[in-house]
């Protein structure tokens, strides 16, 4: 059985945000995820796990300006500052909540932008360098370039090609099963060959990115397969509930 993680900025939104944890907890999981926890105090993110006895499986640093249409910083040159201070304050909420996994977006750019895949594999340096002594991973994560258009890191090939360049021990792969499936599918044979790499998994179906096991992959055997395989990390469902949080949970009692 996978070590599940609820989405906290897509499941269970009929709750506040910092009433999430509890909901998701009284929901039956134990482990939760969600982009960013910025827009509140570190010590009130911690607080909310504790209190409700979770465990962070992952979060995003900060993205540049999101509601302006930014999805990270690292593949901007001129942005190296504000990424570097990001990377510092991704490494308090880190402290606050115990989290030991942080994807770092890449920001938009054309996949043969030479300045921008300098810059992408600056940022990556400069947040594994600060981010190991804590026992940190940093994660890239291949985006499906029809939910985010002009995304820079929107192929596998392209995160192994820089995971193996860079070589840092810390520098990990975020295997979204839904993008995964959209930007190439032969999604069993992805996990196994690129295991050794994989941090974290996110799980939702295609295309409507709601409930696994409700698209066109068949998302318990994915997910069983990876069991097999013997991941033993978390796996992140990211994904809109078709029609409330608690009424489409029952997909878990199939695995
Ligand atoms: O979109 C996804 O998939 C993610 O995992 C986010 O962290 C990035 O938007
Ligand atoms: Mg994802």
């Amino acid at each position: 059985m996978p070590r599940l993680a609820a989405n906290l900025s897509m499941m269970f939104h009929e709750w506040p945000f910092l009433e999430r944890f509890k909901a998701a907890k009284e929901a039956g999981f134990t482990a939760v995820e969600y982009l960013f926890p910025y827009e509140h105090p570190a010590e009130a993110m911690g607080a909310a796990l504790q209190d409700n006895d979770l465990t962070q499986a992952l979060f995003n640093l900060p993205p540049g300006d999101w509601a302006a249409g930014e999805r990270g910083l690292a593949t901007q040159p001129a942005r190296r500052d504000e990424f570097r201070t990001g990377v510092a304050t991704a490494l308090r909420y880190a402290a606050a909540t115990g989290v030991k996994r942080l994807h770092v977006m890449s920001g938009h750019g054309a996949s043969d932008d030479k300045a921008a895949r300098a810059a992408y594999a600056d940022a990556l340096r400069f947040a594994c360098d600060q981010a190991g002594p804590a026992g940190i991973e940093i994660l890239i994560e291949p985006i499906n370039g029809r939910d985010m258009p002009g995304y820079f890191m929107n192929d596998f090939d392209l995160a192994v090609d820089l995971i193996t360049e860079l070589g840092l021990p810390n520098l990990k792969l975020q295997f979204d099963i839904y993008h995964r499936q959209i930007i190439r599918g032969d999604v069993l044979t992805g996990l196994k060959t690129l295991l050794p790499l994989i941090a974290h998994v996110q799980i939702a179906s295609v295309p409507a990115r709601a409930e696994p096991g409700s698209g066109e992959l068949d998302d318990i055997r994915v997910l069983q397969e990876l069991d097999a395989l013997g991941y033993t990390g978390f796996v992140g469902c990211e994904y809109r509930p078709a029609a409330g949080t608690l009424a489409g949970l029952a997909w878990r009692e199939k695995l």
